[in-house]
Formats: structure tokens, sequence, C-alpha cells
């Protein structure tokens, strides 16, 4: 009888219009309260792949220390724009870096551009972290190691443009200024030189590069010194032209110098050319190699041709055995971004207008050091 009872009054209740829709909304509403709750607690604890603003300004300790709830990551997610170029590698902070002196070898010139540093520093600070390395980065794990790739030189070479090119791969963590540590800093030992670098997981390269260690001469033994298996990586550009673009850059911090033709000469009217010219001197590779080949006897390996690196980067990258097999995507577009990150403002000036019979002489002068430069690489650069 009980049980009939309420089992009549439950039918009552049910039967009502009104309450029927209220008990239908409340179950709507559990599901959908479930639903939110599960989405937050799944996508909290995605591995992140971009980096939202909040999170970009943040240095490791902070983002270690960093006890945000999922949802407020969720939130962030759905309505903060994800910026992946906003990430500033930390060592692109680096004082000592920065303050590295940065001279011609026999010019008394800064050797690079700093300013290119500091735009492509600033460039870099643009730039999406690898995935990898992110999470490196935010759980405090990798470490510090000692450079396995070198790039080399040569200066005017290319050389920035490479770099920027293999680090866009997540497998490479470069040190984006040039260290200088085996021509100018060597005295600071390697635990100064190691603690320059990035930090990597197992399986990732640690790279630098620094174009004058490819005409120091101390550079190959100290470098041996350190492991004999550095992998060495040259740029090489016509070295007529690499002498121009060299000049070009000095003129332009130094707009009062002599003429590239006065200073190429040690006697315009006998033709003698001046070798003890850094801008000359550079481009005598075969000479320069040949230190290099005492300590590292099959010489760097991959020798790039800045032509290449331009017409055809990823091929030229493949050909010289840098990333073969990893389907290099080689000028990245950053999300939301038109514009490749590559190089800074001061690369691409246009040179002067050269004397064409100075060029001519120069191209003649070279012509024996290219030919042997083309036999010991085994290779043809084609510059005569
Ligand atoms: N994608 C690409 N591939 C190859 N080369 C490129 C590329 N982009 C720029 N450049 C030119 O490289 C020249 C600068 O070389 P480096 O980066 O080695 O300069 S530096 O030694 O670090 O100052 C510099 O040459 P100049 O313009 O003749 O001065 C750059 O324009």
């Amino acid at each position: 009888m009980e049980y009939s009872l309420v089992c009549h009054s439950l039918h009552a209740f049910w039967s009502s219009p009104v309450k029927k829709k209220l008990l239908l909304l409340s179950i709507m509403l559990l599901v959908w309260v479930y639903m939110l709750y599960s989405c937050v607690g799944y996508c909290s604890t995605m591995p992140s792949l971009v980096v939202d603003s909040y999170r970009g300004k943040e240095t490791g300790s902070a983002l270690a220390k960093r006890t945000d709830s999922g949802r407020m990551d969720l939130v962030s997610r759905l309505l903060v724009q994800p910026q992946p170029w906003e990430d500033i590698e930390s060592d692109y902070e680096d004082p000592s870096i920065r303050t590295a002196a940065s001279r011609d070898l026999l010019n008394d010139e800064p050797e690079t551009d700093r300013a290119d540093e500091w735009d492509e520093m600033r460039g870099e600070q643009h730039r999406a972290p690898e995935p990898s390395a992110m999470s490196s980065f935010s759980n405090g794990s990798g470490s510090k190691k000692l450079p396995q790739a070198i790039i080399i030189g040569v200066k005017k070479g290319g050389t920035r443009a490479l770099l920027e090119f293999l680090r866009v791969h997540p497998d490479i963590r470069a040190v984006g200024a040039e260290p200088h540590f085996f021509d100018r800093n060597y005295e600071n030992g390697l635990e100064w030189y190691r603690d320059l670098m990035p930090k990597t997981l197992e399986g990732q390269i640690t790279m630098e590069k620094t174009p004058s260690y490819f005409v120091t001469r101390e550079a190959p033994a100290r470098i041996s010194a350190m492991s004999r298996d550095t992998k060495l990586i040259v740029v090489v550009r016509d070295p007529v032209t690499r002498a121009i673009s060299d000049y070009t850059q000095t003129l332009s911090k130094k707009p009062d110098i002599p003429s590239f033709e006065s200073l190429t000469f040690k006697n315009r009217t006998t033709g003698l050319i001046d070798t003890s010219w850094s801008a000359i001197q550079i481009g005598i590779y075969a000479k320069h190699l040949d230190n290099w080949l005492q300590y590292f006897p099959n010489g760097p390996d991959p020798v790039c041709e800045r032509r290449r690196l331009i017409s055809d980067p990823a091929g030229e990258l493949g050909r010289a055995g840098l990333l073969r097999t990893k389907g290099f995507p080689c000028l990245k577009k950053a999300e939301g971004s038109s514009k490749p990150h590559c190089l800074g403002k001061t690369k691409g000036r246009t040179h002067p207008n050269i004397d064409p019979e100075v060029v001519q002489r120069l191209r003649d002068f070279y012509r024996p050091f290219n030919m042997k430069f083309y036999q010991m690489t085994g290779h043809n650069f084609g510059w005569d």
C-alpha cells in the first residue's frame, strides 16, 4: 500500500510538465559541469608546445616556482592568443657574451657585426622554443654540454644564416652570440665555455659559431684538445666578394677608411697585393685549411657554399650531410608571423662599386689558392 502511494506521488510529480523541464535542465547542468571539469584537468596536463605571453616572460626558476591552477592554464590558452615568438633564450642574456670584445684579426675592427648580434638577439627573443628544449627548460632537466659541432668560419661567409637554419631543428641548440672561446677567451677555461651553452637533453646537439676560428692558428689544436670528434662546419664564399663584404662592414662603421682599392695593394703600380690586410688574408682558404688538417685530418666537414645556401638552403644542407635524414624544414616561418626569422638589418648591405681592374687582379691572385682549396676539399666551388 505504502509502496503504491509513493509510486503514485512520484508518478504525479513526473507527469507535471514544469517539473519535467526543471529536471531536464538540472541534468543538462550537471553534464555540462562534469564536461568542463574533465576538460580543465586534461588540458592542464597536456605538453605545452607554445608559450603564452605570460610564461614567455618568465625565467626558468620563476617557471619552476609557479603554481598556477590548471584552470588558469586553460583560460589563458583559450583567451590569450598563443604567442610563440615571445620566449627568451637565456643564452642571449648572458652578459659575458655580450661584452666579449669582437675585433678583427688584423685590423683592430669589430670582426662581426655587433649590431647584427643585437638584431639577431632581438629576433631570437621572438623565436618559438623547440618543444624538447621547452620541456627541459620548464622541468629544469637537461644539462649544459660542450659543443659537439662548431661553425668555424668564414667571416662574411653566411655563418649567421647557416646557424639560424640549423637551429630551427628541435635537436639543435645553439648559443646565439659568438663566444670567441678558442681565439680570445681561451684562458677562461672550458667550464666558462660550457657555461655559455644552452641546456640540452640526451640526443640534442650543442652548437656555436665563431667565424674567426677558421683563421686562428691555435684554434685547431685547442678544439682538438677539447674533443677530436668535434664536428667542424665551414661556409665559404668567393674570396673576392667575401673581401668586399668584409670591407663594406668596416666602412659602415668607419666611413673614413681608405678605399678598397688602395687597401688591396701594397703597391698599386706593381700590382702587389697586401696579404697582411685581413680582408684579403681570410680568403686564402687553402692556407688556413692546411692548419686544420694537421689536427683534423678529414678537415672541416661539411664545407658549405654561401651561394647555394641562398638559392637552395635545404639542398645545400642536405648535400653537406647536415640533418639529411631529419626532414629539415629550412626557412620555417613562425606561427602568426609573415617573416622567417633569419638575419639582422646589417646583413645584405649594398657593396660599394670596386674598380673592375682591381677585382680582376684579385681574381688572378686568388686563383691558385682556390684551385688548391678545390683539390683539398674535393669540391669545385666555381669561383674562377
Ligand atoms: N640565407 C643566406 N645564405 C647565405 N648568406 C647570407 C644569407 N643571408 C644573408 N647572407 C649574407 O651573409 C653575409 C654575412 O655573413 P656572416 O653571417 O658569416 O657574417 S659575420 O661574419 O657573422 O659578420 C652577408 O653578406 P653581405 O650582404 O655581402 O655583407 C649576408 O648578406
